[in-house]
C-alpha cells in the first residue's frame, strides 16, 4: 500500500510553507498526501497580511475524518497557533494511537510575523513534545523551547538534549540560521549524534525550508524508512529545491519542489 502523511499546518496562500509546501513534497517523494488545516495565512513572498485560525472543532473534525477512514503512517504538525489547538491536536494523536509524529515547532515567518501565540510555547512542551518521534526545531525555537542561548556546535548539541528530555525521541536541530558556510544540521535520538553537513547557498529564496525540510522526513518515515535515513533524504531534497530556487516573487522566494526529484532522473 502507499505511504499515507498528513500535514496538520497552516495554509500559505503563496504556496511556499505551510500546507501547500507539505502537499507539493509528499507528492514529489511518492507518498499520498493529506492536511488538517489550522489557520488560513494571506500571505506571499514579502510576508504575512492576515492570519484566521480555524476553530478548533473545525481542526478536530478534519483530523477524524482522515483518522477513522484512509488512516496515516506518519504525521507532521506546523503552525499550530494556539494553546487550544495544541491540545485538541495532541488529544487526536492520543486517541488514534499515531506514533510517527514529526513536530515541526513552527513560531515566527521569515519576514517576522508570529505563527504561535507566546503563551503556546508552554502547551507546545508539555502536550506535543512528549508525542513527537521527531522535532525540528531551528535554532531560534530551539532557545525559547530549551531557554538558553545558541551560540556553538557544542551549544546545539546540549539543546538537542534537552529538547530529547521534554519528550521528543528525536531531536533534529537545522542549521538554517548559524552564518557558517558549512550548513549543520544534528541529529540526536537519546544516545548518538549525527551531522548532517551541507553547502549554504547565498539566496533570499528560502521561504517554507524549515516546512519543506520536515515534510519530505514525514514522507520518508510514512514509507517506513529509518529517522536516520529519513534526515538524509530530507537534506539532499532541500538543498536541491534551494539551490534550484524558482525566482518567484518580489521577497523571500519559494524553493522549488521539483528539483530533487529531477536530479534523481538526471535532469536539471
Ligand atoms: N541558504 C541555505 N542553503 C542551503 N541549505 C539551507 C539554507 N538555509 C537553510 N538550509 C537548510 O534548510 C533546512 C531548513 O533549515 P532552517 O534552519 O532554515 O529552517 P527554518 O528556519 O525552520 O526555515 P525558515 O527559515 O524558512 O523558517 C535545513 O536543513 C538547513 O540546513
Ligand atoms: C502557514 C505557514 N506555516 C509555516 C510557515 C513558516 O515557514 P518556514 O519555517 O518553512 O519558512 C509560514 N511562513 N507559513
Amino acid at each position: 500500500m502507499i505511504g499515507r502523511a498528513l500535514t496538520i499546518a497552516g495554509s500559505d496562500s503563496g504556496g511556499g510553507a505551510g500546507i501547500q509546501a507539505d502537499i507539493k513534497t509528499f507528492q514529489e517523494l511518492d507518498v499520498f498526501g493529506m492536511s488538517a488545516i489550522t489557520a488560513i495565512t494571506a500571505q506571499n513572498t514579502l510576508g504575512v497580511h492576515g492570519v484566521y485560525p480555524l476553530s478548533t472543532e473545525a481542526i478536530v473534525e478534519q483530523i477524524e475524518a482522515i483518522g477513522t477512514d484512509l488512516g496515516v503512517d506518519a504525521i507532521k504538525t506546523g503552525m499550530l497557533f494556539s494553546a487550544d489547538i495544541i491540545q485538541a491536536v495532541s488529544e487526536c494523536i492520543i486517541k488514534f494511537k499515531w506514533e510517527n509524529i514529526i513536530v515541526d515547532p513552527v513560531m515566527i515567518a521569515k519576514g517576522g510575523a508570529s505563527l504561535l501565540q507566546d503563551e503556546a510555547v508552554q502547551a507546545l512542551k508539555e502536550y506535543l513534545l512528549p508525542l513527537a518521534m521527531v522535532v525540528t526545531p531551528n535554532i531560534p525555537e530551539a532557545e525559547v523551547l530549551t531557554d538558553m542561548s545558541i551560540h556553538s556546535i557544542d551549544d546545539r548539541v546540549e539543546a538537542a538534549k534537552r529538547l530529547h528530555q521534554l519528550g521528543a525521541k528525536h531531536v533534529v536541530l537545522k542549521g538554517g540560521h548559524g552564518n557558517e558556510e558549512e550548513l549543520v544540521d544534528i541529529l540526536y535520538d537519546g544516545v548518538n549524534v549525527s551531522f548532517f553537513k551541507g553547502q549554504r547557498k547565498s539566496t533570499k529564496n528560502t521561504h517554507g525550508t524549515g516546512c519543506t525540510f520536515a515534510a519530505a522526513i514525514t514522507a520518508e518515515m510514512a514509507k517506513g524508512q529509518s529517522v536516520k535515513h529519513a534526515v538524509q533524504t530530507a537534506k539532499s531534497f532541500i538543498q536541491a529545491a534551494i539551490e534550484d530556487d524558482l525566482k518567484l516573487g518580489n521577497g523571500h522566494g519559494p524553493t522549488n519542489h521539483w528539483a530533487y526529484q529531477r536530479r534523481q532522473r538526471g535532469g536539471n
